[in-house]
């Protein structure tokens, strides 16, 4: 007539001063099922009706706080749910064990139930049905998380055909995600009555599972508890397996610790949970093994999908484990068992310990196996009236998970510790008829337990914000099973992590950048040199600022020049700062972690504190004799100075100073610099250069609608001006020639050659202007352009260039805008002046040919005169020749003579 459940968490607070001598355990022992059936165990279904002890409808909250009702009746209230979880004949917990807290599911309460809704019974003969509790918050719907459970009323025949009973089958959910969620769950497994029990005591059930997480007590009033999972009693090692240990192997190969424990009654089950039937059958594991290797066997399964799925890095895993017992608060090495009284140490990194304890290299689940089957051997057993073999330890199996990997040429590592803890059973003495050395160990085993209850609960008020102690050190199984102790300095800790791995990922992000623009310079030196060479083969040194006398493209690479020595002189500069944040960073590295070894040394100081307490105590109870006592003081005091000193000479305090000092230091080696190696004036310099480049920029935008349309303007009216002195001047040069032609008809020959000289000098002084013109232009950064280009083709290439330069230096350089327009117009101006000048000397010229050409009239007429005179002279002489002939011949005729003249 028993029903047995397995839970994953005390749910209730109990009284610390339950020991098993006191018998609180069967409290509600139904005498006349004790009197009817005496049993060879007692009967856990025994308990009488909770009425007499709960007058009033109850709701208890998870630390079994009466959350309604009668407040004077609180601590009663908790300390029948105790009693009540006592008699809980199995528990099977898992937790992540590093994070004590609570989730909201584990937030729970009982609930009476009324006589009208309570169920009839399925029971068939005996008496009323025991109830195990566990789990304390309203009920939910019949049904299971999500509604995927179902019930299956498959109608268990228990041994006696004739006595059939059906019990309810609800599944286990299988939900690995709310594992995730939840990080502390509780589990209640119901065990099926042995055959014993059937035949002492019959088929009655004291508790009726109603949904895949409420169980209801079958007492008056029936009172509901809600759990996170109920495993009912057809349910198989495999199925518990699944829902209880795969989350955890999965949880602990991320690195996380895990850690699950079964808790319950003596006889309940919870062996038999975490360990079943130990052995290997056909290369299978037995169907009736427990939890524990079947994690293992799961385990490596996944370490070897995921060390191929990530064989690219080279991903590692690496198992140790170690099996103890507590028994009487000593603990022995299990797989060792001439190692005993083994000492718990704690290490600033490796935490709570235990010294001198062998740890095994296991690669499969048959070295796994083989621990087991050696530690089970070696573990304290003992038959009671409760359990023929009856656990008399706890033993703690733990594997340490260890998993290394190369990852963006970092090699990482990790690891997780999976404990999987079978206490040992809580008995009454009366019930379980202990004597002598039972009787001790009972002591000690419910003690320990009752201590875990408590260290449980602080826990979960701690997580509520509450102020508690919690009480590790009151055991050894809660001192080596303790979670991180410093959950606030490792909070410290924890973030300054964090912002030390941002600062970090920025550090690289810089570096990235750092590295891209450190190739920049190299470009920007080599542009920087040509520009320069440039600007040195000028001839012209005039400063940047001279905006005057140095053409835009030299005034810009001038600014460029400087701009980028700037730029590399700053980049220098952050090079250094980058450099010294780096330092720091890892300076700051060194103090978080001199902060959590503080904490850490701060946490050990409080523990000798309380072990002092704990001595005072027992001294002042005279349970220690006083040479002991002052032995015990003087050793721990000789570890708490010892660990002062340490505190004293590693304090953070003073690293933080130190570091400080070295800032503060750099800080004004900075402002040395920056005062004695003509930094101060460098940046002066810059700055005002920048200033001079902002106020051009403002003034080109001050000006930027007027000044385009005079530089069009202006333009225009020189290509004008231009177009009228190349007509003037071809005009000239074209009178120039028909004056030539027309001379070279009326002059002689050597007239006429020195004025073709002299046009042909002018045509050639005429040209040179031009291309004088021309060059000028050029130099101020346009191509060249052929000579042989019509003149017009030259002068409107010319001015289109200019315009076109003008606005692609706009675009680029808007601040450079004024100057452009400044240096067209200035360009345009020389060009107006010359050409005046020209024309003023074409001018000239023209005078001096038309001086010429008089002159040459005044000379033809000279030559005129003279060939006249030079006529008549010769007439005359033509005469006196005639004459001359008439006197001297009369024969000479005088009609050849006047042919002769002719
Ligand atoms: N789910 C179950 N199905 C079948 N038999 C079970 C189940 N749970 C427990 N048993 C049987 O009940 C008996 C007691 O179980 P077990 O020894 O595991 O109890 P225990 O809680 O470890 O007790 P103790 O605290 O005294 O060591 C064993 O014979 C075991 O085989």
């Amino acid at each position: 007539m028993s029903k047995e459940a397995s839970s994953v968490r005390f749910l209730a607070r109990n009284d610390s001063k339950n020991t098993p001598t006191e018998g609180n355990e069967n409290e509600f022992e139904n005498e006349s099922n004790l009197i009817n059936f005496p049993p060879p165990r007692t009967p856990l279904n025994a308990i009488p009706d909770p009425s007499q002890y709960q007058r009033e409808p109850q709701e208890l909250d998870f630390e079994g706080s009466r959350v309604n009702r009668s407040s004077d009746k609180k601590i009663e209230q908790v300390s029948d749910i105790q009693l009540a979880l006592n008699k809980a004949i199995g528990n099977v917990g898992g937790s992540n064990y590093a994070t004590p807290r609570v989730s909201g599911r584990g937030k729970a309460h009982s609930e009476p139930n009324s006589a009208q809704s309570t169920p009839a019974r399925r029971v068939s003969n005996i008496g009323a049905s025991s109830v195990v509790c566990a789990g304390l918050r309203p009920p939910q719907h019949s049904g299971a998380r999500g509604g995927s459970s179902s019930r299956v009323y498959r109608g268990i025949p228990l041994v006696n055909s004739e006595q059939f009973i059906e019990v309810p089958y609800f599944e286990l959910v299988e939900d690995p995600s709310f594992w995730k969620d939840h990080n502390v769950q509780v589990l209640i497994r119901l065990r099926p009555l042995s055959n014993t029990e059937m035949v002492f005591q019959g088929y009655g059930r004291c508790l009726r599972q109603e949904s895949a997480q409420t169980l209801a007590w079958l007492g008056h009033p029936e009172i509901r508890f809600t759990f996170d999972h109920i495993a009912c009693e057809m349910i198989s090692q495999e199925e518990l397996f699944r829902v209880a240990g795969l989350p955890m192997v999965d949880n602990c190969m991320s690195g996380y610790n895990s850690c699950m424990f079964a808790y319950g009654q003596t006889g309940s089950g919870k062996t038999y949970t975490m360990m079943g039937e130990i052995c290997q059958m056909y290369g299978k594991l037995n169907e009736d093994c427990g939890i524990t290797p079947r994690v293992f066997e799961y385990l490596f399964t996944r370490i070897r999908e995921e060390e191929e799925n990530k064989r690219d890095e080279r991903l590692k895993y690496s198992c140790k484990c170690s099996f103890l017992e507590i028994y009487n608060e000593q603990i022995t090495d299990l797989l060792e068992p001439s190692s005993t009284n083994l000492q718990l140490r704690e290490d600033l990194k490796k935490g709570v310990y235990v010294e001198n304890l062998t740890e095994h290299s296991v690669k499969t689940v048959n070295d796994v196996l083989n621990l087991l089957l050696q530690g089970a051997a070696n573990r304290k057993m003992a038959a009671t009236n409760m359990n023929s073999e009856s656990s008399r330890s706890h033993s703690v199996f733990t594997c340490t998970i260890e998993s290394h990997w190369e990852k963006d040429s970092m090699t990482h590592l990790r690891f997780g510790r999976l404990n999987l803890v079978d206490l040992a059973g809580s008995e009454r003495q009366k019930s379980s008829g202990a004597e002598g050395d039972r009787l001790k160990e009972a002591a000690n085993i419910n003690r320990s337990l009752s201590t875990l209850g408590l260290v449980i609960m602080s826990l979960v008020d701690l997580a509520h914000g509450k102020h508690r102690h919690v009480p590790y050190r009151d055991s050894r199984l809660t001192f080596l099973l303790q979670a991180k102790i410093n959950e606030d300095a490792s909070g410290n800790v924890t973030a300054l992590q964090r912002q030390i791995q941002q600062l970090q990922g920025q550090l690289s992000f810089l570096m990235k950048h750092y590295d891209i623009s450190r190739s920049v310079p190299s470009y920007q030196q080599s542009r920087l040199a040509g520009l320069s060479e440039e600007y040195e083969s000028s001839g012209e040194r005039n400063t940047c600022d001279d905006h005057n006398t140095l053409s835009i493209p030299k005034r810009k690479a001038k600014c460029l020049e400087a701009s980028l020595l700037g730029a590399l002189r700053r980049e220098k500069l952050a090079e250094t700062a980058v450099r010294r944040l780096e330092a720091e960073i890892e300076q700051m590295n060194r103090l978080a972690q001199q902060r959590e070894e503080d904490a850490q040394r701060a946490k050990m100081v409080l523990r000798f504190r309380e072990e002092k307490i704990k001595r005072l105590e027992l001294f002042a109870d005279s349970l220690v004799s006083a040479d002991k006592y002052l032995m015990g003081e003087n050793n721990n005091l000789k570890e708490e100075i010892q660990l002062l000193q340490e505190r004293i000479d590693r304090n953070p305090e003073v690293t933080r100073f130190a570091l400080e000092n070295i800032r503060l230091l750099d800080q004004l080696r900075l402002f040395q610099e920056f005062y004695e190696q003509g930094e101060r004036e460098k940046l002066l310099a810059e700055i005002s250069e920048l200033r001079d480049q902002l106020l051009e920029s403002l003034e080109g935008n001050c000006g930027k609608h007027k000044f385009p349309l005079r530089t069009e303007k202006q333009d225009n009216d020189a290509v004008k001006e231009l177009e009228d002195y190349k007509n003037i001047n071809s005009k000239l040069i074209r009178e120039v020639d028909e004056l030539q032609a027309e001379l070279r008809k009326y002059s002689n020959q050597v007239v006429t050659d020195s004025v073709v000289k002299d046009l042909e000098e002018f045509k050639q002084t005429d040209k040179y202007s031009l291309d004088e013109t021309i060059s000028i232009r050029s130099d101020s950064g346009d191509d060249m352009t052929s000579y042989n280009q019509p003149e017009d083709e030259i002068l409107q290439n010319k001015n289109d260039e200019k315009i076109s330069d003008g606005l692609a230096m706009q675009s680029s350089y808007p601040y450079e805008e004024l100057m452009l327009a400044r240096s067209l117009i200035k360009t345009m101006e020389s060009e107006q002046v010359r050409l005046i000048k020209e024309l003023q000397f074409m001018q000239k010229e023209n005078h001096r040919y038309m001086e010429i050409l008089s002159n040459k009239d005044v000379v033809d007429r000279e030559s005129v005169l003279k060939l006249e005179s030079h006529c008549k002279e010769t007439s005359n002489l033509e005469n006196q020749k005639q004459a001359l002939v008439m006197g001297s011949s009369k024969d000479i005729s005088t009609a050849a003579l006047q042919a002769k003249l002719d």
